[in-house]
């Protein structure tokens, strides 16, 4: 039962033309005039919204909802029954049976134990959507501010017949969720996708979350998490400031949710590792496993950055801001590890490369986007459970492609540049995707492609490489006929400056590596781009977008 004081809220139904349900709010059989009400199906939930729109649904969110219950299935899969069973010290709860691959997998066999969250839900639709799709759930709780949204909560509770799991309440969220604090109500599932930004209500949920529960965040507000036009604003929000004016500012928006999320959960000796962090649409959305861990706290300094980005040519540089050295103890038994202050900075005042004046970004997290067990879950539930679903699952084909893409990505490079973009910049024709990926395969650096952006790729390579391979993907590009206060002059006239000399060449590359040839790189980015997937999305529909607050007049 829940705990948190439900506050009820009377809903009436009367009409002519009628359909009888029972209401939550009272045992009383009370009736609805369906024609007030357009229906809309989504997943397996029926939505009755009234024909005066009077409560937030966004169509275009489907992906979003589509995937967050095949995120937290996975979820349940890989961390949720361990700790149902750990709890229960019950091994009997699990049961091994094989995948359509052949690979054996546990089953679990106990009581549905799952406690969710839906602290903005608006018309009840994910809600009842985890009611109905997903399975050994316990409770879920779709609360929501305003009386509309949580009448239309109850009206759909009762339509699609989950009452026994879904309860309505109507609070403020953080109300709601530091009152569940009070009493010890935890959740292993807490979704949070308010408008615009999710800051105000991570405190909150971040202690209201059980161990290894997973959040689930949407941030709307990409003008400030992704523009040019609000530095100042970010950083009040998120902590620091995104990749402003640069095509990777999608995977600072990130890096900055998870900034916030990290911050805020080291408070309470809570760490936030990322399961799967996607850029979509007009929004980002963050996958979090939430663990009481001090220990993992000591990582937070090491584990966040500050960016050097050049205003002119694009390169960016990483700063940690914190150092975090492991080595072996006398007795060879243990390993000591030493936290310790950051050397820096990693440029000078005017960038190298083209003279141009760096701009700062961050604080914001500096670790892997994903975890590759997680999305390889995800992906095998959206393939193999989903499948013949397509009605039901209607982004199926979608997930598959960008989860594909996400699972792909290299972990340890943030960022990432656009040849296009560096080609203009040196006035050269764009190459094709597998050729930079052959020369900086040649001079011994890893890249991929990335979900956030097409044509894009993510490398582990320094700008000295990346700068170098691009510029001779044209050899015979005559400079002498550029215009000679462009950028792309003075780093093709410079190059010689940074390139590295003979005896650093073990620590950075030997230039005289470079080929073009096919490599195995080459390779694996040429048979990614090939494959028959949905990688990137055309604009869904016409005037899509984040959806503003319904009027309530
Ligand atoms: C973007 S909508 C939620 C959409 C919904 N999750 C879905 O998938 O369709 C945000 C909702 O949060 C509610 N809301 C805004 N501030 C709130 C607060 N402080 N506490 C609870 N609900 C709030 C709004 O009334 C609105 O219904
Ligand atoms: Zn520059």
């Amino acid at each position: 039962m829940l705990r948190a004081a439900f506050n009820k809220v009377k809903t009436t139904f009367s009409g002519n033309n009628n359909t009888s349900f029972p209401s939550s709010s009272s045992d009383s059989n009370e009736t609805l005039n369906i024609d007030d009400y357009n229906i809309v199906k989504e997943g397996k939930a029926q939505i009755l919204f009234p024909k005066k729109e009077t409560v937030f649904y966004n169509p275009i969110q489907q992906f979003n909802r589509d995937l967050s219950v095949t995120c937290i299935k996975a979820w349940d899969n890989l961390y949720g029954q361990k700790i149902n069973t750990n709890n229960s010290r019950s091994k009997k709860n699990r049961k091994r049976r094989k995948l359509d691959t052949g690979e054996p997998i546990d089953t679990f066999k106990g009581s549905n134990y799952i406690r969710i969250l839906e602290a903005l839900s608006a018309t009840g639709l994910r809600a009842i959507r985890y009611a109905h799709e997903i399975p050994h759930v316990k409770e879920i709780i779709a609360n929501d501010l305003l009386p509309a949204a949580v009448e239309s909560i109850d009206r759909n509770i009762q339509y699609n017949k989950v009452s026994h799991l879904v309860k309505c309440n109507m609070d403020d969220a953080n109300v709601l969720m530091y009152r569940n604090k009070a009493e010890k109500v935890k959740y292993h599932v807490i979704d949070l996708d308010p408008y615009g930004t999710v800051t105000p209500f991570v405190d909150a949920a971040l202690q209201t979350i059980d161990e290894d529960g997973l959040m689930l965040v949407t941030c709307t507000d990409l003008a400030v998490l992704a523009g040019n036009g609000y530095p100042e604003k970010c950083f009040a929000l998120y902590g620091g400031v995104n990749l402003v004016s640069h095509e990777a500012t999608h995977e600072s928006a990130l890096r900055l949710v998870l900034n916030l999320l990290n911050q805020s959960a080291a408070k309470y000796k809570k760490t936030v590792e990322p399961l799967l962090s996607l850029s979509i649409d007009f929004y980002v959305r963050v996958f979090v496993k939430v663990k009481t861990s001090p220990i993992l706290v000591k990582d937070l300094q090491s584990n966040t950055m500050i960016t050097y980005h050049c205003s002119q040519c694009g390169s960016y540089h990483n700063q940690p801001l914190g150092r975090k050295t492991e080595r072996e103890g006398k007795k060879k038994l243990k390993q000591i590890i030493k936290y310790s202050v950051a050397q820096g900075p990693p440029v000078d005042q005017k960038c190298k490369f083209c003279g141009g004046t760096y701009h700062l970004a961050g604080p914001m997290y500096a670790g892997p986007l994903h975890n590759k067990e997680f999305v390889e879950e995800v992906l095998r539930i959206n393939k193999e459970e989903h499948r013949d679903m397509d009605d039901t699952y209607g982004t199926r084909k979608r997930i598959e492609g960008m989860l594909t893409l996400a699972k792909n990505e290299i972990s340890d490079a943030p960022f990432y540049f656009s040849p296009n973009v560096v080609s203009s910049i040196l006035k050269l024709q764009v190459p094709p995707l597998r050729k930079v990926a052959a020369g900086l395969g040649s001079l011994g650096y890893d890249c991929s492609m990335t979900h956030a952006q097409p044509s894009s790729l993510k490398t582990d390579a320094p700008w000295e490489a990346i700068w170098y391979v691009l510029r001779h993907c044209e050899p015979d590009k005559d400079i002498s006929k550029m215009n000679e206060r462009g950028i792309g002059y003075q780093i093709i006239r410079n190059m010689n400056n940074w390139l590295p000399k003979e005896s650093n060449r073990t620590k950075l590359f030997d230039p005289s590596k470079l080929s073009f040839e096919e490599n195995e790189l080459s390779g694996k980015i040429e048979k990614l781009r090939k494959l028959k997937i949905v990688k990137y999305q055309e604009n869904p529909t016409k005037n899509w977008g984040p959806k503003a607050r319904p009027n309530s007049s």
